[in-house]
């Protein structure tokens, strides 16, 4: 039929007709701001409002049912651990969740979609036709190391819109936050490196999915990778592209010299060869050296040489010694398989003499200890005025209620702790301050310190208050907090645990609400 022609998937029996097909197209066309948080001109597919679990939406037409929709619900998004069992986290993400906020609307399309599962009613389907995410949206800027168990991002608005966004938002924070701080482990372990290495993302091929692929991207960016295989994201981002060849090139030349010649004369200007296909050190090599003669004694420069297998800091090492040899110390020894930042600090620790890491599969998927999946949680602190709080078996695990602010207490521009408070609440030197998870743990506020306002708002009326922040900009911010960290903090192993604190009154607050909650559960 007709609408196979449009290329959409017609179901048997579909009840769809080809009015709801226009509309579906011009849903996807909608869809496409979202990733795209740096360059509003790219158009990539994005998501829809229904990109969210549908009890979001029971509990939002419940709100609406009962007349509670528009109380002013307060949301604090955190994490209850860093990643990788380490000591922090990249924040990363937001403007891509900002343009997302921004831009969500429910079309006809998304109506008529609900309405099939028969489970709305028309009155709760006029409200979502004139939903808007207009709350009031306050959070670190992106690019800030943040810690666990400090509100992350605040949603402050009507209760049916702060609801309905906490799936997106835990999606989209959650997963570049896992990249970037995965990405930023790399980075820093290569840069400890006698020639300190840069980092490249080469993972699109196995991440998950293209949208998880092109958000990786942007995140590992952010964390400090310098240029990315992924094409599109490169254009939508504009990240610098970058690459080499594979095995595929090699194998369709009649031999592994006329191979690298033929890449050499393709791109004189770009040639980085990949030397393991058939044996690196008798064959790969000294074909490649004989290769960057050749392009020298043509005022040609060979960029540099990939290894894919082996010993990675040995064969780095054999490299780096029959190129200087030959005359070609500005030919960079690239290497990938499956790195991560630990094998990236053996190769280094062994003497490795590696100029770029192409990281792929365990830096776009977040794998490794402690990684896979960051667990951001999105908490209802405050409806209408009064503090709420979920209690949990372990106590010292609860939620923490009430409005807040985030300060971090920096001395010389480094980073010394970060104490949550009171919204309004004036923090000061010397105070006393909890660990929200063990309260007998507690400090007092060092003095000779600068205390600043860590988060601002980034949106109010859901509106942006700010232009959106270049890319670049995010990726230094996460550079210069990293090198103004305490030491120890970006320890691959048992790191320095950095500090976060509960002021006194969000403290007292707390308590008070335990044994509140305590009380009415016993009566
Ligand atoms: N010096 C090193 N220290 C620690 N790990 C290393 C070192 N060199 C390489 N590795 C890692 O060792 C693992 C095994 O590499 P190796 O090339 O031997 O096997 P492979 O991955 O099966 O090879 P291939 O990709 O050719 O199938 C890879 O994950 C690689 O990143
Ligand atoms: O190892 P990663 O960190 O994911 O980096 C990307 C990998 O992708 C390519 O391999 P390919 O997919 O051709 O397979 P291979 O593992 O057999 O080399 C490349 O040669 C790297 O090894
Ligand atoms: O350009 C490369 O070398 C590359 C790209 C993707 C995956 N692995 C390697």
């Amino acid at each position: 039929m007709e609408l196979r022609a449009k290329g959409l998937p017609v179901p048997t029996g579909s009840p769809f007709t080809e009015e709801i097909f226009e509309l579906l197209e011009r849903a996807l066309k909608l869809r496409r701001r979202f990733l795209n948080a740096c360059d509003p001109t790219f158009v990539t597919d994005v998501v829809s409002p229904l990109f969210t679990d549908l009890y979001q939406l029971t509990m939002l037409a419940g709100y609406l049912r009962h007349g509670l929709h528009e109380q002013e619900a307060t949301f604090d998004l955190y994490i209850r651990r860093a990643p990788f069992e380490g000591g922090y986290a990249v924040w990363a993400g937001l403007e891509t969740a900002l343009s997302m906020l921004e831009s969500w609307r429910f079309e006809d399309v998304h109506l008529a979609y609900l309405r099939g599962l028969g489970l709305f009613d028309e009155t709760f389907l006029a409200y979502l036709r004139d939903w808007r995410f207009r709350a009031t949206v306050t959070t670190f800027p992106e690019g800030r190391v943040v810690f666990p168990n400090e509100p992350l991002l605040t949603v402050t608005g009507a209760l049916g819109e702060g609801q309905l966004v906490e799936t997106a938002l835990l999606n989209v924070l959650n997963f570049q936050t896992l990249v970037a701080t995965k990405a930023s482990r790399a980075v820093l372990t290569a840069a400890n490196g006698e020639r300190a290495g840069s980092v490249v993302e080469f993972g699109a091929r196995r991440a998950q999915g293209p949208d998880g692929a092109d958000s990786a991207t942007r995140a590992a960016f952010v964390g400090g990778a310098t240029g990315t295989s992924n094409v599109e994201a490169g254009m939508a981002f504009g990240i610098p592209v970058v690459g080499t060849h594979a095995h595929a090139w090699v194998e369709a030349f009649a031999s592994e010299l006329d191979a690298f010649r033929a890449y050499a004369a393709a791109f004189p200007n770009d040639c980085t060869l990949l030397i393991d296909t058939f044996d690196t050190l008798a064959s790969g090599l000294p074909n490649a050296i004989r290769v960057g003669l050749e392009m020298k004694a043509r005022g040609q420069r060979l960029r540099g040489v990939r290894l894919d297998s082996g010993d990675l800091a040995y064969l780095s090492r054999k490299c780096r010694e029959a190129l200087d040899a030959a005359g070609l110390a500005d030919v960079r020894v690239v290497a990938s398989n499956d790195l991560d930042e630990f094998v990236i600090d053996s190769v280094i620790r062994e003497g490795g003499r590696v100029d770029v890491f192409g990281v792929g599969t365990r830096l776009v998927t977040g794998g490794g200890p402690g990684g896979g999946a960051l667990g951001g949680v999105y908490k209802l602190v405050d409806l209408a005025g009064t503090p709420k709080m979920k209690l949990t078996a372990d106590r010292a695990k609860s939620t923490v209620p009430g409005r807040k602010r985030v300060l971090r207490v920096r001395r010389d521009g480094r980073a010394l702790l970060d104490v949550v408070a009171l919204e309004g609440e004036d923090v000061r030197p010397s105070q006393l301050v909890t660990d929200p998870q063990n309260p007998l743990n507690r400090t007092r506020i060092p003095s000779n310190v600068e205390v600043e306002d860590a988060r601002q708002v980034v949106m109010r009326d859901g509106q942006r208050t700010h232009d959106r922040e270049e890319l670049a900009v995010l990726r230094d911010r996460a550079a210069n907090d990293l090198a103004n960290l305490p030491e120890g903090t970006t320890r691959l192993l048992n790191p320095h645990v950095y500090r976060v604190g509960l002021s006194e009154k969000l403290q007292d607050l707390r308590s008070r609400k335990i044994a509140e909650l305590e009380a009415s559960l016993h009566s």
